[in-house]
């Protein structure tokens, strides 16, 4: 069998085919796994060359003010995730983990509101009830981490709640969320929002201004294509920066660093919520990876998305059928986001099979099989060829 004509017409028409040629991708493979590690663009290499040549190599101590310019790295590649979550420059501030920037959010968000509730769903990534967790044992156990199903979320923004915080689209389901909607319902109750954006940052076009978010937290290493263990973003809307604290307050956030001054004083914007030294190297491949998006269309990227997981689940649909195979993910369009995951039983060990014939994607406890669509760098007969090779798997 091959590819079917619609789905190579499709693949014709697609604006953004020429795309694939900016990554490293292995032909034998169909990775299906850029929600977990972005794939690799290729021009990041002949960067981290540069920056370990020149910038490091021959520059050393003189790159942080000289032409490299160090100091500001951080802020030049939050301007280009701002632009990609709909946030002003001033209001994002890249480096660590998403784990601690989730810390430094709810943090700050918990010192705005006498409330002492976190409302979050009850199966948020791990890591963000953790966070959660932390928080609370740190103030001796005064918050109450709520935790409700996703769909019963709107009907817990009740007035004791100080803080939502909710991933938009869940790890394992795909199901994306109405950050505007929820927003506007947890605003109306005098409740902040901590979204995490780490299955939406350069999945598809974020409009945290647009939403009135008040904070938001997102990986570096996924859609943005940042590299294993990339920075993460951290966003402050304008208006929170003058009451929310930075109770990590590194001299990397201070007004003047240099000034090696006894009291901190923070940055202007929301730089004061960088920390410590800039990962110069991981920021530098981060810089560079973000350079893809320079001349995209975030909506053209969503519709290439949807049109791509609109195929799957079609090709997939015969096989739910004749398999324990259902579909985990929703079918509308506003309710998704860039992957297509099913239950089976036998997840595990069907997607270890998959891996072993080059079709990658993930388990994900307890029977997810997770497929992860990147419009950048998929066609359409990828998502034809991993659909027979599932197949194949599953008879
Ligand atoms: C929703 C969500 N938040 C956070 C993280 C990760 O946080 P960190 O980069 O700190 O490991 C992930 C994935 O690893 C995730 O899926
Ligand atoms: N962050 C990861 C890592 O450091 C190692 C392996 C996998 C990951 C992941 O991205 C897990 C992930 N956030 C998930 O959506 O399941």
């Amino acid at each position: 069998m091959s590819v079917p004509a619609d789905l190579l017409a499709l693949d014709a028409r697609d604006p953004l085919s020429y795309k694939r040629e900016e990554f490293a991708l292995p032909d034998d493979l169909i990775y299906l796994d850029g929600n977990s590690l972005g794939a690799m663009p290729k021009a990041v290499a002949q960067r981290l060359q540069h920056v370990l040549d020149e910038e490091w190599g021959r520059q050393l101590i003189r790159s942080w003010t000289g032409e490299a310019d160090w100091m500001s790295l951080p802020d030049r590649v939050a301007a280009k995730i701002a632009r990609l979550v709909g946030a002003k420059p001033s209001e994002v501030a890249v480096g660590d983990s998403t784990s601690i920037n989730t810390f430094k959010a709810l943090a700050a968000a918990l010192h705005q509101t006498p409330r002492k509730v976190v409302l979050t769903d009850a199966d948020n990534f791990p890591t963000d009830l953790y966070m959660a967790q932390g928080l609370n044992a740190l103030l001796g156990g005064q918050l109450e981490l709520r935790r409700v199903p996703s769909d019963q979320i709107a009907a817990h923004l009740t007035p004791d709640v100080g803080v939502l915080l909710l991933t938009e689209v869940d790890y394992r389901t795909g199901r994306k969320l109405d950050m505007r909607g929820l927003t506007a319902a947890a605003h109306a109750q005098g409740i902040l929002t901590v979204w995490d954006l780490a299955h939406s940052a350069g999945a598809f076009a974020v409009d945290l201004n647009g939403c009135e978010a008040d904070f938001a937290i997102g990986c570096g290493y996924k859609y943005l294509n940042g590299g294993p263990g990339a920075p993460a973003f951290l966003y402050v809307a304008e208006r929170c920066h003058a009451a929310a604290p930075v109770f990590l307050s590194g001299w990397m956030g201070h007004a003047d660093p240099f000034e090696m001054g006894r009291e901190y004083a923070p940055a202007a914007g929301a730089r004061r919520y960088v920390v410590g030294t800039p990962t110069v190297l991981s920021l530098s491949a981060l810089d560079t990876a973000l350079d893809v998006f320079a001349d995209v269309d975030m909506e053209v990227l969503r519709q290439k998305s949807l049109s791509l997981t609109d195929t799957f689940i079609r090709l997939m649909q015969p096989l739910t059928q004749k398999h324990p195979l259902t579909l985990a993910t929703p079918e509308a369009h506003a309710e998704r986001g860039s992957q297509v995951s099913y239950h089976h039983p036998d997840a595990k060990n069907i997607m270890n099979k998959l891996i072993a014939r080059g079709i990658v994607g993930d388990f994900r406890t307890p029977d997810i099989l997770r497929f992860g669509f990147t419009p950048l760098y998929h066609s359409h007969a990828d998502v034809w060829r991993a659909a027979e090779g599932i197949a194949e798997v599953l008879a």
